[in-house]
């Protein structure tokens, strides 16, 4: 199983449990590594038979503008269910980070994977 990959995408959206966070904006960076066969789209150099990452990106990024998730824990689950039911990806790895967070910390976040690698 080879992967897909996105890194540091950004995703800007109401997030978090305190109420002065339901009253703002903010933006989380997201990885993602998703398991795909790249052979058919690299045997035929056509994006139709690959995980179009532009495409995964943009999704999530129209999914994430419209939800209002208190949990970052949350958020990564519903982004991994869409990803795997929407775009037929059999597994991935999801971390979700909330940079500036807790000020001490460089970063914060959550990492899953969900699904089975073949
Ligand atoms: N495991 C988590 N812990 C915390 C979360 C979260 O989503 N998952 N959220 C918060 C607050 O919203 C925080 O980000 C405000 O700075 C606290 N802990």
């Amino acid at each position: 199983m080879d992967t897909v990959f996105i890194r540091e995408l950004a995703v800007d959206t109401v997030i978090g449990v305190y109420d002065w966070e339901r009253a703002v904006r903010q933006t989380l960076l997201l990885d993602l590594d998703m398991g795909w066969d790249n052979r058919p789209a690299a045997a035929g150099d056509n994006l139709q038979h690959a995980l179009d990452y532009a495409a995964v990106s943009a999704r999530i990024a129209s999914f994430m503008d419209g939800q209002q998730f208190q949990l970052i824990e949350t958020a990564a689950e519903e982004i991994a269910a869409l990803v795997r039911t929407e775009f037929g990806v059999p597994w991935l790895r999801l971390r979700l980070c909330k940079p500036g967070a807790v000020a001490a910390a460089k970063d914060v976040g959550v990492l899953i994977e969900r699904g089975e690698r073949p």
